[in-house]
C-alpha cells in the first residue's frame, strides 16, 4: 500500500517578523512554508513576531501549503510561551501544521514537548518535526527518528540545520559539501528507519541559482524528500530538482502495467528492454507515480 503523500520539496524559511513575507508566501509555489520565531527574530522583537504569526495563521489564506512554525528552543525563555500561543491555536483550528523544534539533542525531549502538548489541549494533527543540527542530534539521530513510533512525540519530519552543525563542528560548507556528506546520510537513512521524513539544509548564497540547482539535485540523489529555502527565488529549481521527471513517471507506470501483465502473475523478476526488474522495482514505480499525482494534483 503506498501511502498519500504530501509533497515536500520546497519548504521556505521566513522570519516571523516580517510582515511582508508572510503575507507573500500566500502566493508562493512553496510545498511548505517555515515561519522563523528563533534565529531569524531578534531577542526584543519575539513577543510582536509570536503575536504576528497567531494573526497571519488565524488570516489563513494559506492554501495547500504546509504550514510549519519554528518556536525558540526548549531551554529559551520564550519557549512556553510560544508553545502555549501555537497550541491554543491549534485547538481553535487556526494553528500550524506542525511546530518545528530548534537543536534538539535527544528523543526525550521530543516526547516531553509532546507531553506538553497534549497538557495544553493541543489536537494530536499538530505535528512535530525535529532540528537536526548539533553534533549529539547527529550521533543520536536514530533514536530521535525512532521516536515517531511513539505518538506522544508527534514527530514527522527532520530537518537539516547546516548552518548551525557548521558552526558546531568547525567544518566548512563547500560545493558538493564533502565535509557533511557522512551526517547527512546518516540522517537519511535514520529517517527512514524510524518512518519520517527527512528535508536538506539551506543554501545560503540565495542568488546563486546554479549552486543551488546543484545542492538539490545532489539533496534529491542522497533521498532527502525536499529541501529548506531562504529565498522565493529558490523554489523553482528546487521544485525542479525534487519533481520526478516525465519520463521517469512513463517508466513507472509502464514496469506497473507491466508486472500486472497476466504472464508475469507469480513471477518475482522480469526483465524489460534487457534490464532486470524485481517486485521491489515496482514499489519504487509505485511511489514515484504516487509523488507525480500528489504534485500534479496540488498545481
Ligand atoms: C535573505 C533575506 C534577508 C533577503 O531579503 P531581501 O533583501 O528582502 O530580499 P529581496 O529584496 O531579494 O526580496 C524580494 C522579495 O521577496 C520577499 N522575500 C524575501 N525573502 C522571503 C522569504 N524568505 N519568504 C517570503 N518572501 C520573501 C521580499 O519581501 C521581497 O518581496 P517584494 O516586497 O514583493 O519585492 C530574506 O530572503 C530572508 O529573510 N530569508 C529568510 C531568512 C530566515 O528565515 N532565516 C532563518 C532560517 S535559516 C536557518 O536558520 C537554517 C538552520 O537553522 C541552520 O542552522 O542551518
Ligand atoms: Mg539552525
Amino acid at each position: 500500500m503506498i501511502p498519500v503523500l504530501r509533497p515536500r520539496r520546497s519548504v521556505l524559511y521566513m522570519p516571523g517578523a516580517n510582515a511582508r513575507a508572510l503575507e507573500k508566501a500566500r502566493s508562493l509555489p512553496a510545498d511548505g512554508l517555515i515561519i522563523d520565531l528563533e534565529d531569524a527574530v531578534a531577542p526584543d522583537a519575539k513577543a510582536e513576531a509570536r503575536q504576528q504569526v497567531a494573526q497571519a495563521l488565524a488570516a489563513g489564506g494559506y492554501g495547500p501549503r504546509e504550514v510549519v512554525v519554528r518556536v525558540n528552543g526548549f531551554e529559551t525563555p520564550w519557549f512556553e510561551a510560544d508553545l502555549a500561543c501555537f497550541a491554543q491555536a491549534a485547538a481553535t483550528g487556526a494553528g500550524p501544521d506542525a511546530l518545528l523544534i530548534p537543536k534538539i539533542a535527544r528523543a526525550e525531549t521530543l516526547r516531553a514537548i509532546g507531553a506538553r502538548l497534549d497538557a495544553l489541549g493541543a489536537p494530536a494533527s499538530l505535528k512535530l518535526w525535529a532540528m537536526i543540527e548539533t553534533p549529539q542530534a547527529v550521533q543520536d539521530v536514530a533514536k530521535i527518528a525512532a521516536a515517531a513510533q511513539d505518538p506522544v512525540s508527534r514527530l514527522g519530519v527532520l530537518v537539516l540545520g547546516t548552518n548551525d552543525l557548521a558552526k558546531e563542528t568547525g567544518a566548512r560548507i563547500v560545493p558538493g559539501r564533502a565535509p557533511m556528506q557522512a551526517w547527512l546520510s546518516l540522517c537519511v537513512l535514520a529517517a527512514r528507519a524510524g518512518g519520517v521524513e527527512v528535508l536538506d539544509g539551506v543554501w545560503n548564497d540565495f542568488r546563486d541559482l546554479d549552486g543551488l540547482a546543484r545542492e538539490c539535485r545532489e539533496a534529491a540523489e542522497m533521498g532527502f524528500d525536499g529541501k529548506t529555502l531562504i529565498h522565493p527565488t529558490q523554489l523553482d529549481p528546487c521544485n525542479a530538482a525534487f519533481t520526478p521527471p516525465a519520463g521517469e513517471v512513463e517508466a513507472a507506470r509502464a514496469l506497473i502495467a507491466a508486472f500486472d501483465l497476466p504472464e508475469h502473475a507469480g513471477k518475482g523478476v522480469i526483465q524489460i528492454e534487457g534490464r532486470m526488474y524485481e517486485r521491489m522495482h515496482a514499489d519504487i514505480a509505485r511511489k514515484t507515480v504516487a509523488l507525480a499525482e500528489a504534485i500534479a494534483a496540488r498545481s
